[in-house]
């Protein structure tokens, strides 16, 4: 799929109004996803229809005005607004001698397009030769005469059309490589869980930015590690659509010096392909683990209702649950007459570019994260300077002295601290040393 440059190609996009409410909408969203795979839309076209043709998709004569309008605009691609079974795909691209290019397709090339690190490309690679895998068959396709193979399956199909014996062979060729990239997948979790475990030790409290393609998860992560983190552990931050596909995770100090673990992950989208929901449920357990998650909102989009709605269908398919949930309604600054920053309970209307809004934020966050947080005295023997290192790094100490029996510290701490620090916690006041 990423050999074949998409760069300067035109497409026509075409859905199949059934009526269903969200119907302009992802047309919309169809159009920004061509744009975010590097093509240009250079015309829309719909057929209002109850059912879907089982061998085409589109009704006959529809398919003849698709493809004469894809000749007249000079576009090679037709890109459909949904999925289309691998026969449709076929029969399409045969009555219309064009290549015509389904949502889970598209998306799944901006994604591979868009993988950096090991295991972003791992998790992509085995959703698209997943995609592939029924795919493979001999096609009139002018992209895989360019080299390329639908769902790259590369040497597999370099040997397509030559009999079902190949075919067989080459579906055995992806199975392997699916197992062997599910296993090299599973070694980094396994790391991963490690590193995670660690943490858990330190018994600091996790926060998971999750929401929308877009909605300025990136920036909010950005703006919280310039006023409360380190400046120079930014992510990246762009107006496109996926431009995040790894999860980040930074640790961020309150001015109260309690500290907590901020995570950015990927964004989703309406009808988000299933083997790709499953492949990234790996990249999303940082936001299955969380104490807290803050859905980030592009409140400047007028579909901003639709998208919260795919953001909790989507927590929802990936086993994220009961998780308390800060909703953050960003991009104040673009709607006018919105006053911000502004709180009620657990929503925020915020800009995520405006400190003040970062710090209303922060607020939030320091009083969810910690109310359960209490004073607490510890009387810590001399021989544990490890435990009195972690309070002063991790705690808001009030106060610190030496007794003849060690260091006496009082302190804010949480729930999960209390019961692995109980064995030093003192319920009398702790006399100063004479
Ligand atoms: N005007 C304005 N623009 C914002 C605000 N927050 C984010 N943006 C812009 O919105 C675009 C997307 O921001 P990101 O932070 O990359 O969004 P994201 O949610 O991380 O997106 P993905 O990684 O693609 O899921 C960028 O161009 C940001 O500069 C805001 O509060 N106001
Ligand atoms: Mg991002």
């Amino acid at each position: 799929m990423n050999e074949i440059t998409t760069q300067t190609i035109s497409t026509i996009i075409v859905g199949l109004d059934m009526q269903q409410p969200d119907f302009t909408y992802t047309m919309t969203e169809l159009g920004e996803l061509v744009a975010a795979a590097g093509m240009t839309v250079v015309g829309q076209m719909t057929q209002r229809s109850d059912r879907p043709d089982p061998a085409t998709y589109f009704g006959k004569g529809k398919v003849e005005e698709i493809a004469e309008r894809a000749r007249a605009t000079d576009a090679p691609i037709v890109v459909v607004n949904s999925d289309l079974s691998p026969s449709q795909t076929r029969n399409l691209e045969k009555a219309m001698k064009l290549s015509v290019m389904d949502r889970t397709e598209l998306i799944l090339r901006i994604f591979a397009s868009r993988a950096r690190s090991r295991e972003a490309k791992l998790q992509v690679g085995i959703a698209k030769e997943e995609y592939a895998l029924p795919r493979i068959h001999p096609s009139s396709n002018p992209l895989d005469q360019q080299g390329g193979g639908r769902g790259n399956s590369g040497g597999a199909t370099a040997n397509r059309g030559t009999g079902e014996t190949q075919l067989e062979l080459d579906k055995r060729v992806i199975k392997k490589r699916i197992t062997h990239m599910r296993h090299e997948l599973k070694e980094i979790m396994r790391a991963q869980d490690t590193r995670r475990d660690r943490r858990i030790h330190q018994a600091l409290p996790s926060v998971a930015l999750v929401g929308y393609t877009n909605a300025g998860k990136s920036t909010t992560m950005n703006s919280m590690l310039q006023q409360f983190g380190l400046a120079d552990k930014q992510v990246f931050v762009k107006n496109q659509l996926f431009a995040t596909l790894d999860t980040s995770v930074r640790k961020i100090q309150l001015p109260t010096n309690r500290h907590f673990l901020l995570s950015d992950t990927v964004g989703f989208v309406s009808h988000l392909p299933h083997h790709l929901v499953e492949s990234f449920k790996a990249t999303l357990k940082e936001a299955a683990d969380a104490d807290l998650l803050i859905q980030v909102v592009d409140f400047a989009d007028p579909h901003y209702k639709e998208m919260m709605e795919t953001t909790e269908q989507t927590l929802d398919a990936i086993g994220v649950k009961n998780i308390p949930m800060l909703t953050v309604y960003n991009k104040a600054d673009l709607r006018p007459d919105t006053h911000y920053p502004d709180r009620e309970g657990n929503t925020l209307t915020l800009s995520a570019t405006d400190p003040k809004s970062i710090q209303m934020l922060a607020d939030t966050l320091d009083e969810l994260l910690f109310k359960d947080y209490q004073d607490t005295t510890l009387l810590v023997p001399f021989t544990k300077g490890d435990i009195v290192n972690y309070l002063r790094d991790n705690t808001e100490v009030k106060n610190e002295h030496y007794t003849d029996e060690g260091t006496a510290i009082t302190t804010i701490l949480g729930p999960i601290d209390r019961s692995k620090f109980a064995a030093y916690i003192q319920t009398n006041p702790v006399p100063t040393k004479a």
